[in-house]
């Protein structure tokens, strides 16, 4: 009977198709927002366990990091039950990713067909390692580097998602004023087409908004919180502010560029 309640609910005529706006797709990076605070929250509770990244762990019959190695077969387990079918999920390796087994939903086809080709995830990944992680995880070593892939893994498909989703907002931006993109597209204006899409001030929001979430999420809450100046916090809230001004915002920026420049092929 589950099954089918189930393939009742897929059918065409019930899936209310999605609908994207500035506002709708503003709205899903806010929420995101927390995903990515939890997730540097749930990353910090383990020191930098450097073993994880290929300081001496190795895999037999497996040439890469115990990271990559979790990464690349979640991935491989999430893409047969769906994860990849949805425009707004990017894998970090594409590459001989096994096919999905479930029926497909239908998706909302919003964006252009070249959007499956952009992909910055090699970076992101590159990043997150050589950078990000130094500035928010605690050095030493505590053996648990399966947990710490682990939460490694939902934070970066959280970035990567956040990053990505900038094809969307750049699709919702474009037919908003397609007179002012298509031109800047032809004369591939990359300079331009920064300038049209941002908003200084909805940056600086976003920045702050980042910032109260970390302290509002990430303090270490006691019961006699009479001396609020005592407060700690799990994340600095800078760090998170720090991240979200120098990497997320401008390669949310850089992707909706990449996409609008293939969006008249
Ligand atoms: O909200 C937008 O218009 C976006 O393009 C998203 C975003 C961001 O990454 O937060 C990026 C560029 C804009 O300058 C403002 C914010």
């Amino acid at each position: 009977r589950m099954g089918m309640a189930k393939a009742e609910e897929l059918s065409l005529e019930s899936v209310k198709g999605k609908v994207y706006t500035l506002d709708s797709v503003r709205e899903a990076l806010i929420r995101q927002e927390d995903t990515i605070v939890f997730g540097l929250i749930e990353r910090a509770k383990f020191p930098m366990n450097s073993h994880t990244y290929g300081g001496g762990e190795e895999i037999p019959g497996f040439a890469g990091s115990l990271a990559e190695f979790v990464v690349k077969n979640t991935e491989a387990v999430q893409a047969k039950v769906g994860r990849y079918n949805n425009p707004e999920e990017n894998p970090f390796f594409p590459e001989n990713l096994p096919p999905s087994l479930v029926p497909p939903y239908p998706f909302t086809e919003f964006l252009h067909p070249k959007a499956a080709s952009v992909n910055i995830n090699k970076s992101i990944w590159k990043l997150y390692f050589d950078e990000l992680l130094p500035l928010f995880v605690a050095s030493g070593d505590d053996g648990n580097y399966a947990q710490t892939a682990a939460s490694d893994l939902s934070l970066l498909q959280a970035i990567s998602r956040r990053i990505h989703y900038g094809k969307f907002v750049a699709e919702v931006k474009f037919r908003e004023s397609a007179q002012q993109y298509e031109p800047l597209i032809r004369a591939e204006d990359k300079e331009g087409l920064m300038k049209l899409l941002t908003f200084e001030s909805v940056e600086e929001m976003v920045r702050k908004r980042v910032e109260k979430k970390a302290k509002v999420f990430g303090q270490n809450v006691t019961l006699n919180n009479g001396d609020e100046k005592n407060v700690t916090y799990k994340v600095d809230p800078s760090v998170a502010a720090t991240l979200y001004k120098n990497w997320i915002i401008p390669l949310t920026k850089d992707v909706q560029v990449e996409y609008l420049l293939h969006r008249l092929d």
